[in-house]
């Protein structure tokens, strides 16, 4: 048996995967759906879940709540805890208080409104290894699933994409294309990407990919798309912007490494932040 806590974008990804493969998770939601509607190429339908407030005997509990939300959730886990976030930081604070955790990383794009989601982006779910069973279940629903022996690595190249791409496309407002269109933004995103790489190699973790050839890819694959970071300053809603340039920045200045880039976007979003404050 499999658990979901949080029936959002990627929540609600993973039981469509789940129930593509024949399982009915059980879900914990918090604001809760008594319905929920997935949407992909076109076709849309209603998730098969089992609404529960406890887990019970789960093998797995995929968390997929936003980071700041991750210490919430430690009460809830069962089994091994897959955390699918973005950014790092909301892994490590279940981590500290539930050991039997490993983080996963998702590059699908989803769009979620309410109770229901569109699949935007075609991508890849990455699980370690700790997560075999798992991933054999979502591949048998359908979806791109990486089996690494090392996720650090994967999750740092997805750091240095968010790093680049939200904070940018958040403070402009616009979609994920502006980085590769506007020289002005992408000479901002490769300063940015440039101090991801400083700090992950001085962290021992070597980004497997060129990274910024990877976050101009990305921008160009979801051009049209508009980022978390952009979604939630457009509706004053809270960023998860510490677990992204924030986290930069925490290990910059430890290491002390000069990461002026990732800071000054930290601090305009997080200003952005208290300017909205309020005006929920
Ligand atoms: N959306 C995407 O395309 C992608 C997102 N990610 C990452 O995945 C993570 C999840 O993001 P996303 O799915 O977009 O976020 P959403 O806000 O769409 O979903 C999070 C869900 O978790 C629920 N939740 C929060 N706390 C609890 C709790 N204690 N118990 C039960 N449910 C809870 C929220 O409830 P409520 O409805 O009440 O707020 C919400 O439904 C983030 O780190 C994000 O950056 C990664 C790749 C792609
Ligand atoms: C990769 C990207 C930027 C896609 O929009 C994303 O993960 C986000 O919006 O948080």
């Amino acid at each position: 048996m499999i658990g979901v806590v949080g029936l959002g974008a990627v929540g609600s990804l993973f039981v469509y995967f789940l129930n593509r493969a024949g399982i009915v998770p059980r879900v914990v939601q918090r604001r809760r759906c008594p319905e929920y509607v997935f949407c992909a190429g076109g076709q849309c339908g209603g998730l098969r879940f089992t609404d529960v407030a406890d887990l019970g005997d789960v093998e797995y509990t995929v968390v997929a709540v936003k980071a700041y939300d991750s210490a919430s959730v430690v009460p809830l886990l069962r089994g091994v805890a897959v955390v699918a976030q973005n950014g790092i930081g909301g892994y490590e604070a279940i981590k500290e208080r539930y050991p039997n955790s490993v983080p996963a990383v998702v590059t699908y794009g989803v769009y979620r409104e309410g109770c229901r989601s569109e699949l935007r982006g075609v991508g890849e779910i990455y699980l370690p290894r700790a997560a075999e069973r798992l991933a054999e279940a979502l591949r048998e629903g359908g979806a791109n699933v990486v089996v690494v022996d090392d996720i650090e690595p994967v999750r740092w190249l997805k750091l240095a994409v968010n790093a680049a791409i939200n904070a940018v496309t958040g403070l402009l407002q616009g979609p994920n294309g502006v980085v590769v269109a506007l020289p002005q933004a992408r000479e901002l995103a490769s300063a940015v990407v440039g101090e991801v790489a400083k700090v992950a190699e001085a962290l021992g973790v070597k980004i497997p990919k060129d990274p910024l050839e990877e976050v101009l890819r990305i921008a160009a694959a979801t051009s049209k798309n508009i980022s978390s970071t952009a979604q939630d300053l457009a509706k004053c809603r809270r960023t998860e912007i510490d677990y992204l340039n924030g986290t930069v920045v925490k290990y910059g200045e430890a290491l002390g490494i000069d990461v002026p880039y990732n800071k000054a976007l930290y601090l305009l979003v997080k200003a952005k932040e208290v300017l909205c404050a309020g005006r929920e």
